[in-house]
């Protein structure tokens, strides 16, 4: 697992260790950290000439503690300020790079400009967490400056991208790779802005995070084995949660074999499917463990490919079916048409799984807004849109994408961008419901069996033809041997 945090929450951690930051240790472990770092780069591709550019706080104050290292060891370094007497680090700082052989130049000159542009390494300490969205002005002409061959390191954040992630700022900086200190924050983990930060080194300074809340996370394939609900020698298939799916119709009937498909090889101890007879012939056929009708269940997947529309006895009773499961005190996983049955909160945890579209319907039914919400909105800001769903209905929303981003109401978003993009194909959403579904009847918590479904879904995609198209059908029958694959492997690590 991969966490960030806020600058809030890494200001505490610093703050809490007020000896080593007043003494200046933190500060020289972090520009430490970059000199070594850049050192090697430097050394790596036979570099001689390094420029930092140095803004008004303690960001440029690191960096330009490393430009003095970098002086030291041979280098030929320079620092471009903004105002070397902009605080007492900064003027402490300037003095050391001087002493050290570096050039300390001020303001956008000839001089400093053409340093710039000669550079073959720019170290980027303009702003770090201090920073707010948008590139200083005073830092326009340097960045101009710096030419596309340049390899750029980013002292903490890339400057003027927002460090709590969200919208990238196009014409900020754009690093080849970025140092930052103590954790990841927001801008380095979430997928809008990650590709600003390039190559991710985290630096331990000695902060201590144990006991923090992540404003983002990121599982990974070494989570599995530690997540996952293995089942042991007590077990029995009622003990493993039984699944209970109200899903397709008469009309499509395909989301019942896929969500049930996904939730046998998922391995849910029992499948139980309730709808009309045609999906459930067909549910037969493809996946004869399923057993059809009502039953004790311990968590319902209930929407995809339902329509709360139909009409006929056959889909009233199956609606009404979905109602109660809605109407109960278990674990509900709501899909596609389902989505359109939640009226508000319910007292039992909750997971919706929309995407973008189904995500702006329920935001507009059960926003109380005036106008429609589109599509598009929800995509230009998928994590605020998930949030603000998540607060309406006090569920737990798993908004689907290119990036699958996992929100409650408050505390951290989980985000995933690895799935190949093949498993944009109709029914994979389907396949998703029943594997999720499944880790919430095996007792997993709303927002962990969304993730870890996640992760597997796009993991399954990937190992059902590596490298080429997906059928909805083959990620579900991937399924199975995704999950002992990433059992396994782990064990052997
Ligand atoms: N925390 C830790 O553990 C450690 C932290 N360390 C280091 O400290 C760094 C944080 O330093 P910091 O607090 O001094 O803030 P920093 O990022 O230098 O920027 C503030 C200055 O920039 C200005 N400014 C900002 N945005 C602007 C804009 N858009 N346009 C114009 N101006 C803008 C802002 O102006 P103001 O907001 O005051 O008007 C202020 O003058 C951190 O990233 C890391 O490198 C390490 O030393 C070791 C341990
Ligand atoms: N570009 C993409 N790259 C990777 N995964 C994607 C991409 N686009 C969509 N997906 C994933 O494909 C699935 C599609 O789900 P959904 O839209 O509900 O389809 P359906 O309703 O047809 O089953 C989701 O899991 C979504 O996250």
């Amino acid at each position: 697992m991969i966490t960030g945090y806020s600058v809030e929450t890494i200001r505490r951690a610093e703050a809490a260790l007020p000896d080593l930051l007043e003494s200046g240790e933190l500060m020289s472990r972090a520009a430490r950290g970059v000199a070594r770092l850049t050192s090697a780069r430097m050394r790596d591709r036979g570099f001689r000439r390094v420029t930092g550019l140095i803004g008004p706080g303690n960001n440029g104050a690191d960096t330009l503690y490393a430009i003095a290292r970098l002086a030291r060891r041979g280098f030929d370094a320079t620092a471009v300020c903004v105002d070397p007497q902009s605080s007492p680090n900064v003027t402490a700082a300037a003095e050391r790079a001087r002493s050290r052989g570096a050039r300390v130049l001020t303001g956008d000159g000839a001089e400093a400009l053409t340093a710039i542009a000669r550079a073959e390494v720019v170290l980027d300490g303009i702003t770090g967490i201090g920073g707010r969205p948008g590139l200083p002005p005073f830092a326009r002409p340097w960045v101009d400056a710096i030419r596309d061959r340049t390899w750029v390191i980013a002292v903490d954040t890339p400057s003027g991208q927002p460090v709590e992630g969200r919208q990238v700022v196009a014409d900020a900086v754009f690093a080849d790779e970025t140092v930052t200190f103590g954790a990841p924050k927001a801008v380095h983990l979430l997928p809008s802005t990650e590709p600003t930060c390039g190559i991710l080194t985290v630096l331990d300074i000695g902060l201590d995070l144990t006991d923090a809340t992540p404003t983002v996370v990121r599982l990974t394939p070494d989570d599995v084995p530690v997540l996952w609900p293995v089942p042991t020698t007590e077990d029995d298939k009622y003990s493993r949660g039984v699944l209970g799916i109200v899903a397709g119709g008469e009309r499509y009937t395909g989301a019942a074999v896929l969500a049930s498909t996904a939730a046998v090889t998922a391995g849910a101890g029992m499948v139980r499917y309730v709808g009309p007879q045609a999906p459930t012939d067909l549910v037969r056929q493809t996946a004869p463990e399923v057993v059809p009708g009502e039953g004790r269940v311990q968590a319902w997947c209930i929407g995809s490919g339902l329509d709360p529309e139909a009409t006929g006895e056959e889909a009233a009773e199956q609606l009404a079916a979905a109602r109660a499961a809605l109407a109960s005190d278990l674990p509900v996983l709501l899909d596609a048409g389902g989505l359109d049955l939640l009226d508000g909160p319910r007292g039992a945890p909750t997971l919706l799984t929309p995407h973008a579209g189904e995500c702006a319907r329920a935001l507009t039914r059960l926003g109380g807004r005036t106008s429609d919400l589109t599509r598009a909105e929800v995509e230009a800001d998928p994590l605020e849109h998930a949030r603000m769903l998540a607060r309406l209905t006090g569920a737990t929303v798993l908004l689907k994408g290119a990036v699958t981003h996992v929100v409650d109401a408050d505390g951290p978003v989980h985000v995933h961008d690895e799935a190949p993009a093949w498993l944009a194909t109709a029914g994979s959403g389907d396949v998703l419901a029943g594997l999720v579904g499944t880790l919430l009847a095996a007792g997993l918590d709303p927002t962990t069996a969304a993730s870890l479904g996640v992760l597997v879904h796009g993991r399954a995609a990937e190992h059902a033809n590596p490298g080429g198209p997906v059928r909805a059908l083959a990620v579900a029958h991937a399924i199975g041997p995704t999950i002992a694959a990433l059992l396994t492997e782990s064990a052997q690590v």
